[in-house]
């Protein structure tokens, strides 16, 4: 892609970190931040693979936190759509079944795409397509009292379950997978959504690219 090209497509904003590292509440409070410009919130988990051919049992054993779980050539070819202006059929994930649900849901192309997942900087093809890189950093432990909670209320988990996923895949996955692509990030965020110093930083060099687009495009 040339760089006069590269100048009038919708920025990536790519966000990262562990699983309840604040990666949601971080895109959210940037997606607030930029009320007025047209904005699309594309989440990783949309993309995890089909397993309707598993049963249940196999299902909750699967290994989330690892690269293969995730379909990535799909979230590619969409996310190049969205990036050539095109409507794209976004999947929906069911964390209930673990499996993706029959729906999907239209999304057309904005101006700001935030991709927000633990591992979409994983992949340098996915890194590629990004004009930011975040990562969200929380320790281990603030993250596990946050992933029980939020398991637990919505997503149906007993506490059980959540600690023996947490320690067989999770952790590990993290410190193999998701922690190590931190280097890849232009800026490191701690403690996620309460620190409004990053998300003030981050929404200035988005509405500096943002008008450097538009002087670009009224030039032509
Ligand atoms: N800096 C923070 N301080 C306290 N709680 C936070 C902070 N950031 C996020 N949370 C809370 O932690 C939980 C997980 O955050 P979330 O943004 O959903 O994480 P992720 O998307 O990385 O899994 C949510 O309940 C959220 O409100
Ligand atoms: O069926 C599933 C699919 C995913 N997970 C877990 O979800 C997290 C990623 O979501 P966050 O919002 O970043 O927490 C990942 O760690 C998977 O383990 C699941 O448990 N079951």
């Amino acid at each position: 892609m040339s760089e006069n090209n590269a100048k009038r497509r919708p920025i990536i904003i790519g966000v990262t970190g562990g699983s309840g590292s604040g990666k949601t509440t971080v895109s959210r409070a940037m997606f607030e931040a930029l009320d007025g410009h047209s904005l699309l919130m594309v989440e990783e988990d949309s993309y995890y693979k089909n397993q309707d051919h598993l049963p249940m049992e196999e299902r909750v054993k699967a290994n989330y936190d690892h690269p293969d779980a995730f379909d990535t050539d799909l979230l590619i070819e969409q996310l190049q759509d969205l990036l050539e202006w095109k409507t794209i059929e976004k999947p929906v994930y069911d964390y209930v079944e673990h499996t993706r649900s029959q729906q999907v849901v239209l999304e057309e192309p904005r101006e700001v795409i935030i991709v927000e997942g633990i591992l979409v900087l994983n992949d340098p093809r996915v890194r590629d397509l990004m004009d930011i890189k975040i990562f969200v950093d929380t320790d281990d432990d603030i993250r596990l009292l946050r992933r029980i909670q939020r398991d637990m209320e919505e997503r149906g988990r007993s506490l059980e379950s959540v600690i023996t996923q947490y320690t067989s895949t999770v952790k590990p996955m993290y410190h193999q997978f998701i922690e190590p692509t931190k280097r890849y990030a232009d800026i490191i965020v701690p403690e996620g959504g309460e620190n409004q110093v990053a998300i003030d930083i981050l929404v200035t060099k988005v509405r500096d690219i943002i008008r450097n687009n538009q002087e670009f495009t009224n030039e032509d």
